[in-house]
């Protein structure tokens, strides 16, 4: 088992695997997650540079939600470890952790339907010290939901309600954006207000990883790709590498480009 000297998150060789010369925020190292006789995430090392938007992709089962629940610490591994900006997450419980400044957002919309949009936005916020006022200002504008603010959240669409929900992971401001299928079961026009806000994000520093299985929204916002299958990284690289790869093609890309 790798102790947090093994892999500084900051330095190399962390930071060469990411292929750029920004420092590498999240890392797993041989990360396991066995269900039973089946394992779900087979000794995976996944690095993720500061800054940059990864998309997870691959076919149903491949492992993408049980990662994100690993990175979370909805589960605890099976065998292996979780460094985020330079601290060893792996016995953190999900709170701690999103202290360390990890948020997540999860496929379907998990907002207050008894609450505006602005007392959902006010809901994170209570556990910190930020300027609220403000902090709700500027998501309520970034979220494109200013003229909703009083809207209860149960009269929302489902593109709105996603949108607010990925605004309240971000009144707290994390470095790292969690999103499982942000964009399942949305319009066009839904898809793209979601990767406005993702794209206005990222302009701003944050980090994302984006589980997702549409394609187009992929090529919209990613630059590189991790493919997962059967629990492993099948591949990973630029979006264009990723679908111009005939055994990613085979596995996964046929049925979805
Ligand atoms: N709590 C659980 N108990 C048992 N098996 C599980 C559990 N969660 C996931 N699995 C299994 O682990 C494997 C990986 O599932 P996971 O949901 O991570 O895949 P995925 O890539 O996110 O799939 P999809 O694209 O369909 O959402 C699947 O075979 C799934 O049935």
């Amino acid at each position: 088992m790798s102790t947090p000297q093994d892999i500084n998150v900051r330095q190399k060789p962390a930071v060469a695997a990411t292929g750029g010369g920004t420092s590498t925020i999240l890392a797993t190292k041989q990360l396991t997650k066995n269900f039973g006789g089946l394992t779900a995430v087979d000794g995976v090392d996944f690095s993720v540079a500061e800054g940059e938007i990864r998309c997870l992709i691959g076919p149903n089962g491949a492992g993408k939600s049980t990662l994100l629940e690993l990175i979370t610490g909805q589960l605890a591994p099976s065998d292996g470890a979780i460094y985020f900006d330079g601290e060893d997450l792996t016995g953190l419980d999900t709170h701690k952790r999103i202290d360390t400044g990890i948020s997540v957002k999860f496929q379907s919309p998990h907002v207050y339907e008894n609450l505006t949009v602005e007392e959902n936005l006010r809901v994170p916020l209570q556990r910190t010290d930020r300027d609220v006022d403000r902090v709700l200002a500027e998501t309520l504008d970034r979220t494109a939901l200013s003229e909703k603010a009083e809207t209860g959240a149960s009269e929302l669409s489902h593109g709105e309600k996603q949108r607010l929900e990925i605004g309240m992971a971000v009144t707290l401001d994390p470095k790292l954006m969690l999103l499982d299928e942000p964009v399942a079961g949305m319009s066009v026009d839904e898809t793209d207000d979601v990767a406005d806000l993702i794209r206005s994000l990222h302009d701003d520093g944050m980090t994302f990883v984006v589980v997702e299985h549409d394609m187009e929204f992929v090529r919209r916002i990613s630059e590189r790709v991790t493919v997962l299958n059967q629990g492993e990284i099948f591949r990973q690289g630029p979006i264009e590498e990723i679908e111009a790869d005939e055994d990613v093609r085979r596995i996964y890309l046929g049925e979805n480009a």
